[in-house]
């Protein structure tokens, strides 16, 4: 059998590589999966610099990686609508089908969730995996597998954008264009908003939004909230505010300006994860009578849209893909994203053979300064 390389985060910026005994089938439901590639995700960085996010904390050794598609090697015998060579796109978190959550159709709140990456339990960025064969996706022939690796991250923004109800028409502020605000302004325009505003702190993310999927930028002022607020609906043009603002920053103060740039009866999602606590406009939310939701992973529907939308055309992941290493260069890769100079990084699984790699050298003073600054945003 091929390796099972699996790439273990020991504690805080301590990665190592290990051969793995490869998983067995558990369930007849199951299937077993060749992981071809992963994306890193922002918590996938957090946990390497930090070991823990909120109250999951890396206590054992985990492996990293849960943005993942791969092939289909062997099904259970329950299994009918997967066979061998499949090519998935996997949803890593699996809940445990029979709490309330998971029965009024919102598994993604299940409290029992066991999902990749998250600790105590395992990642894919290793060989195999199994995987219930419901929360493994074939991808229609005309997504490839390197698209179907971003399947996940934008399944994350078809929530949001989900959550956050855009309807034809629309105005829509997105605050953060990392990857999840540049899906969210995807997929917001895939669903009819005809205003989908980028905002960020850094106008090479925000020259990126404008050629992906911003109608208007807007560069963050260090101002007051209602000062930053007024000067973002002008520069748009958002007449008495924006209909749906959604932040996937995780910042404080952008979240703050987000309750300004509402308008009346509005809708406000939080996406991002920052600080656990912050100070809120709770006046406007009050006074505006705001809808506020938040939006956690994805649920019922949401990987399955997300594939439509690549395979229809109606949403570009490839473009987010700056390159696609070795997994041998796993940990390179991973300094590349806290660099902040990339959006999306692929790894191939340790049986992928890659024919045109990225050049990983990493600017280790970009990478000094990054972590000084935090730049991931995630949690
Ligand atoms: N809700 C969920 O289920 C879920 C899932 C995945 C990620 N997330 C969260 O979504 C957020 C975005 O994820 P990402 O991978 O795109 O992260 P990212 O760090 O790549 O993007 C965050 C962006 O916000 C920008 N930013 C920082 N301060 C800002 C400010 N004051 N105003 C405007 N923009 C500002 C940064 O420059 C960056 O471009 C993170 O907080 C992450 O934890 C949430
Ligand atoms: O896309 C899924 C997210 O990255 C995860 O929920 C992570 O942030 C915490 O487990």
């Amino acid at each position: 059998m091929a390796s099972n390389l699996s790439f273990v985060l020991n504690k805080p910026n301590d990665v190592t590589f290990e051969e793995r005994p490869v998983p067995k089938l558990q369930h007849p439901h199951d299937v077993l999966v060749a992981i071809n590639y992963t994306g890193i995700c922002g918590s996938d960085v957090h946990y390497w610099q930090h070991g823990a996010i909120g109250h999951f904390v890396v206590k054992d050794p985990m492996v990293l990686g849960h943005e993942s598609a791969g092939t289909v090697v062997e099904v259970g015998s329950q299994v009918k609508t997967l066979k061998k060579g499949d090519r998935i796109a996997l949803e890593p978190g699996y809940p445990c089908r029979r709490c309330g959550s998971c029965l009024s159709g919102r598994y993604n709140l299940c409290p029992d969730m066991v999902f990749a990456a998250t600790p105590p339990y395992d990642g894919t960025l290793t060989g195999f995996w199994t995987a219930p064969f419901d929360f493994c996706y074939k991808l229609p022939d005309n997504v490839s597998l390197q698209e179907g690796a971003l399947i996940e991250p934008l399944a994350v923004g078809v929530h949001i954008v989900k959550q956050a109800r855009v309807t034809p028409g629309a105005s829509v502020v997105i605050m953060g264009a990392g990857p999840v605000g540049l899906l969210c302004a995807a997929v917001a325009r895939s669903f009819g908003a005809t205003k989908v505003v980028s905002v960020d702190i850094v106008q090479a993310k925000l020259d990126f939004a404008k050629s992906y999927a911003a109608t208007h930028t807007y560069m963050s002022q260090r101002v007051s909230p209602e000062e930053n607020a007024r000067a973002l609906i002008e520069a748009a043009d958002l007449g008495a505010g924006a209909d749906v603002v959604i932040d996937a920053s995780g910042a404080e103060p952008s979240i703050q300006t987000s309750l300004h740039v509402v308008k009346m009866g509005g809708t406000y999602v939080q996406g991002g994860m920052g600080k656990a606590d912050i100070n809120f406009p709770i006046m406007a939310l009050c006074l505006k009578e705001v809808t506020a939701r938040g939006s956690f992973r994805y649920g019922s529907g949401d990987y399955k849209l997300a594939i439509e939308l690549v395979a229809a055309g109606k949403v570009d992941v490839k473009a987010l893909v700056n390159g696609v290493v070795a997994f041998k260069d796993a940990e390179e890769a991973f300094k590349k994203v806290k660099e902040g100079q990339v959006i999306k990084i692929l790894i191939a699984g340790p049986n992928e053979k890659i024919e045109h790699g990225m050049d990983t050298s990493v600017d280790e003073q970009k990478l000094k300064e990054a972590q000084a600054a935090g730049s991931t945003g995630c949690c």
